[in-house]
């Protein structure tokens, strides 16, 4: 899977979209930035109202890759205080934006709530390789993308997946830490 080209093509798809120009999320990535690939595998499993296969969390990440297990549903996003189910689209790449992206677009992309629910007659495989900034790279948020009527909403981050780890084990959102008050 070409996943490196993807990347770019939806990192320059996102800055168009946005009228910003097109290599603003890679330089800010930098060159390099590597792939972190994770497999999943959740096995079938006899309570699925009482286990999850994989807590509610955000990606860290800027944007994350994923292909989704072509027989058995699972994943589940949350917007407006429900969960809606991720259809299954055979062969389809599923690309999930990371909390580095809400912060430098500046909240114009959200990083969405997830989680993953298990099956009771099924084992459910999917593999998600994360895209993020090189270490030590500062993610901020575009000043294109700043204004009077918009203002900052993120300050700097830095080695952000360093605290999404602890974040995720408290059960809180890291991105609440990157938040500036309003
Ligand atoms: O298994 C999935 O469909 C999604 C996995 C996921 O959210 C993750 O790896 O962060
Ligand atoms: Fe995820």
């Amino acid at each position: 899977m070409k996943t490196q080209r993807i990347s770019e093509v939806v990192f320059k798809a996102m800055a168009r979209s946005l009228s910003l120009e097109e290599n603003c999320f890679l330089s800010q990535c930098g060159e390099q930035a590597t792939p972190q690939p994770r497999f999943n595998f959740y096995p079938k499993c006899g309570g699925p109202g009482l286990v999850l296969g994989l807590k509610p969390h955000a990606d860290g990440s800027a944007i994350a890759i994923v292909l989704q297990d072509k027989n058995v549903e699972g994943l589940q996003l949350l917007k407006d205080n429900q969960w809606f189910k991720a259809p299954i689209i055979p062969e389809a790449l599923l690309i999930n934006v990371g909390d580095q992206v809400e912060i430098s677009s500046n909240g114009m992309f959200k990083s969405p709530v997830h989680r993953v629910v298990t099956n009771s007659k099924r084992n459910r495989i999917s593999v998600s390789v994360f895209y993020g900034p090189e270490t030590d790279k500062e993610i901020k948020p575009f000043d294109r993308l700043v204004d009077n009527s918009r203002p900052r909403l993120y300050k700097k981050v830095k080695n952000y997946c360093d605290i999404c780890f602890q974040y995720y084990q408290q059960g809180k959102r890291p991105i609440d830490a990157a938040k500036l008050p309003l």
